[in-house]
């Protein structure tokens, strides 16, 4: 598997831990490749780790907006470029939300936002439900389950069975684009790391591999993209959102061309989000049996044994607050964004064009917000008066996560629909590692299920 591995302490393996500052986990090429693409004035802290001591006013930067500027420059400088990253990104998804940068980057985002809104999200909450049941029955009692990978499979069906619901995209279908994606994904986020491609071109088997998955998958779309097309029918799914949106300035439509980066999009952004933190929710609870007593008894208070509905949500305080701290301590580990024009910004000078380095994953472990940040402590959230920024797995601002509203509702539903019939424990002798490629999440997670 791609990605570094990161641990809470500051052992020999150690990218990072509890500190004041924020600071990048990292290996040692990363330690390099991350000094040197960001062009940044990097702090160094020990000999694997770089210090941005940034975190914090970055998310400020995120937020920022400039009020002077004509609206085209104000959005572009709203959000500056993205940064190295992305451009490799870009090489499989085009230029979908993720990656376009600019007025249509902007356009997009309007045009997929009703695609989002809460009605649309109870209907992809049916999806979450049928496929977590169908997860939480295949499993027998006593077995050992690759929780790791039960998850992303699962957050693959869903945003397969969210985008498509027709029987345009047979079961088998939708198992082998979440499979495809998945499996190129491993592989992109461990490269999109690396600033060199030409390895890359070496005809190794994963490479050629990787390139025969590619290929399927935007073949698979293309084909669901036509099938659409031809049949024209609001099946009330994501895909049929996305055909009929329409700009309202000009009133022109997505070319098939901008839909197909948009579907690729969605699977690249919402798959390894959601699994890492589904994971991460399953590994927690397994080892603070506590949070876990309080987590089953308000979802079997507010529930009552049936699935949870949108407005169910809020009810669902404990339960939303743990997953606060499973977001906090499983989040992305990085994102990137490059300097559009000259900023003079708390002493630093920052030339356009340099690409700035933002962890969440830091921030969300800076001791000077969260005291005994490797702690997960649900009720760290009572009272909050933490600023905004202090919290920001979604990152903010105009390009914050479009799904997540999506992501709370799926978090949630699974783990109402797991939890309900089973408990889950590490197996015996398993040992599982903090890994961080796009996000950080724990692997190898084979847990045996019980049945509670
Ligand atoms: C726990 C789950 C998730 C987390 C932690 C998460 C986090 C994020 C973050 C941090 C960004 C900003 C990325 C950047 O600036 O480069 C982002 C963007 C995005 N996310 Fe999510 N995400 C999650 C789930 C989802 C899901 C389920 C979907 C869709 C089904 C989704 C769709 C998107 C899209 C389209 C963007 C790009 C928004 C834009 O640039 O305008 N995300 N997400």
């Amino acid at each position: 598997m791609g990605g570094v591995e990161v641990s809470d302490g500051c052992s020999e393996r150690c990218g990072v831990g509890p500190h004041r500052s924020g600071a990048v986990a990292a290996d040692r090429s990363w330690t390099r490749v991350g000094a040197a693409q960001a062009g940044f004035p990097v702090r160094p802290v020990g000999p694997r780790r770089v210090g941005t001591a940034l975190s914090r006013p970055l998310a400020r930067l995120l937020r920022a907006r400039s009020g002077a500027a004509p609206a085209h420059a104000r959005h572009r400088r709203a959000q500056g470029g993205k940064g190295w990253v992305y451009d490799r990104i870009r090489a499989l998804v085009g230029d979908g939300l993720v990656t376009a940068e600019g007025p249509p980057h902007a356009m997009h985002r309007r045009m997929i936002q009703p695609a989002f809104r809460s009605t649309r999200i109870a209907s992809y909450m049916d999806v979450m439900n049928r496929e977590a049941t169908e997860m939480a029955r295949s499993w027998q009692p006593g077995q050992a389950v690759a929780v790791d990978r039960a998850v992303a499979e699962l957050a693959g069906m869903v945003v397969a069975r969210s985008l498509c619901s027709s029987a345009h995209m047979p079961a088998r279908t939708a198992r082998r684009l979440a499979f495809l994606n998945t499996s190129v994904l491993k592989v992109m986020s461990a490269r999109s790391l690396l600033p060199a491609s030409a390895w890359e071109r070496l005809p190794l088997p994963s490479t050629r591999r990787t390139t025969a998955h590619v290929a399927e998958f935007h073949h698979l779309v293309d084909d669901l993209i036509a099938r659409y097309r031809a049949d024209d029918t609001d099946h009330g799914d994501l895909l049929s959102v996305l055909l009929a949106a329409r700009d309202e300035d000009t009133g022109s439509a997505m070319t098939d061309r901008q839909i197909h980066s948009e579907i690729t999009t969605l699977f690249v952004a919402g798959i390894e989000t959601t699994s890492a933190a589904l994971a991460g929710a399953f590994y927690e609870l397994a080892r603070h049996p506590d949070v876990e007593q309080r987590v089953v008894a308000e979802l079997r208070e507010v529930l009552a044994g049936r699935a949870p509905a949108l407005d169910d949500l809020p009810r669902l305080d404990y339960t939303q607050r743990f997953l606060r701290e499973v977001l906090r301590r499983y989040g992305i580990w990085f994102l990137m964004r490059r300097a559009v024009d000259d900023l003079e910004w708390r002493g630093w000078r920052i030339p356009a064009g340099t690409t700035l380095l933002f962890s969440p994953y830091a921030l969300h472990h800076d001791t000077g917000l969260y005291p005994d940040p490797t702690r997960i402590d649900p009720d760290r959230w009572l009272d909050d008066d933490r600023p905004r920024e202090a919290f920001l797995p979604f990152s903010t601002g105009p390009r914050g996560c479009m799904g997540e509203s999506f992501a709370w509702a799926e978090l949630t539903v699974v783990l109402a629909v797991v939890l309900s019939r089973w408990r889950l424990r590490p197996a015996p002798g398993s040992v599982v590692r903090r890994v961080a490629s796009s996000s950080v999440r724990p692997e190898p997670l084979r847990m045996i299920v019980e049945p509670r």
